[in-house]
């Protein structure tokens, strides 16, 4: 290296910045493709594995149990290795896992192609809210951690239309193996082009002395500061309840509570990727002006209006007004940017050196509130004899949906209690 390369200024937030980014969201966008692929692929799944599409639900419940358990793994390798080696790795990872599913000759090698995709997954989004704030301004990280999840979002819509096209068009084995082929070719790019720190004067990772023992001790330091604990709570309490209904209980829902056809309802959800649109960037800007005040407030009004119209929702009876539909699914949708700001008390409160550990233990929250709120919807059918799609009553859907009241005061008293300590360190950092 140069002495003029050494000495250079760095300047954050940057057009190259911009470039470590881009970089970054298209792994994160290769992995949203991957792992709405297997619902995208809806009926065609439950044919090709001869199996049912409650068994298909399997799928995606072990993706996210995978996904969920890997975060702190991923956030201490994340420390050890940096973000340009995580996110290759998770592309080629979701390029194995999209394979085994393309060509398993039975079920279960399929379920464990899923499995492997939800591993690669999981490496992927804290590696770039890592580039972020490696690359950018403290004030501007949170925007552009909102931009991330809205673009990457997308992949949705990609698995959805072009996906599905190429797998009825050319058959199952054609469609997998083409999205394997680009995660070898995005996991290539991002590996020859992305640096993990303006600061680092080459490509390859400069290492944390103590390895990765070091790294292992970093979460334990993650795990003392109060931002990180903060951060896992507004991620456990903000995002679940939309994740729920996307995902999995959504359509059985609306079918059974608001008497709504499959297509009134899949488009019904499907309009949040709009609201998410315009919530995130307005988030990401708020949270990075108003750190102190303007955070807590984007919080305690989310997960507040989720309260009061899922319990409006659950006292009246249905089909309700399409405004009062129309204001839920607003609230719902403010979960999924809200979440978000978990990165921001995380990144304002943590040595960048725990950066990784910190973040993948808060990213933890939602999916581990998410799994439960998932498997416990199910279990309150099953208690109550609705066993099956056909047998779900409006009585039974919600009595179900209640299982979200306990996760709401678990995760609004950690929150609270958790805020004071939180910017009490961010003002002692900026002072
Ligand atoms: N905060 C979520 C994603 C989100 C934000 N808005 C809508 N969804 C998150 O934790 N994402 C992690 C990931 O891997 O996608």
């Amino acid at each position: 290296m140069s002495e003029t390369t050494k000495n250079a200024p760095i300047r954050l937030g940057g057009p190259r910045a911009y470039f470590m980014w881009g970089m970054g969201l298209l792994g994160y966008l290769f992995a949203v493709i991957c792992r709405s692929s297997m619902s995208a692929a809806g009926i065609e799944a439950a044919n090709h594995f001869h199996t049912t599409s409650t068994a298909l639900s399997g799928f995606l419940y072990l993706q996210l149990f995978v996904y969920a358990i890997m975060q702190v793994p991923a956030g201490v390798l994340l420390d050890r290795f940096g973000a340009r080696i995580l996110i290759s790795c998770g592309g080629l990872f979701m390029a194995v896992g999209q394979s085994l599913v393309a060509l398993a000759p039975v079920t279960w090698l399929a379920v464990v192609g899923r499995g492997v995709v939800g591993m690669g997954d999981a490496l992927v989004f804290i590696s770039v809210v890592r580039l972020i704030s490696a690359w950018f301004p403290t004030r501007q990280a949170p925007l552009l951690t909102q931009l991330t999840s809205v673009t990457g979002g997308l992949g949705q819509i990609i698995s959805l239309y072009p996906f599905a096209w190429l797998l009825r068009l050319a058959g199952w084995q054609t469609a997998f193996l083409t999205a394997a082929g680009t995660g070898v070719c995005v996991a290539a790019a991002i590996l020859m082009t992305v640096r993990d720190d303006p600061h680092q004067s080459s490509r390859r990772h400069e290492r944390p002395e103590g390895g990765l023992k070091s790294a292992v001790r970093g979460l334990g330091s993650a795990l003392h500061s109060p931002g990180t604990i903060c951060g896992f709570f507004v991620h456990a309490t903000t995002w679940f309840p939309v994740n729920m209904m996307n995902q999995l209980w959504g359509i059985p829902f609306l079918l059974a509570v608001e008497g709504w056809s499959r297509g009134t309802a899949s488009a019904f959800l499907g309009a949040g990727v709009v609201i998410n649109m315009v919530f995130g960037p307005l988030m990401g800007r708020l949270a990075g002006v108003h750190p102190i005040h303007g955070r807590a407030a984007v919080v305690y009004v989310s997960i507040g209006a989720q309260i009061v119209l899922w319990t409006i929702l659950l006292l009246t009876p249905g089909p309700h007004p399409m405004w009062f539909m129309v204001l839920l699914l607003v609230a719902l949708t403010s979960g999924g940017p809200a979440s978000n700001i978990a990165m921001d008390y995380v990144r304002d409160t943590n040595r960048p050196a725990n950066l990784g550990a910190a973040t993948g233990f808060a990213n933890t929250g939602g999916f581990l509130s998410s799994a439960i709120v998932f498997l416990g919807v199910g279990v309150l059918l099953d208690m109550q004899g609705a066993t099956d799609p056909s047998l779900y009553t409006a009585q039974a859907m919600r009595m179900a949906t209640l299982i979200q009241y306990p996760l709401w005061v678990v995760g609004l008293t950690g929150f609270t209690l958790m805020l004071r300590p939180t910017l009490q360190a961010i003002r002692e950092r900026r002072a």
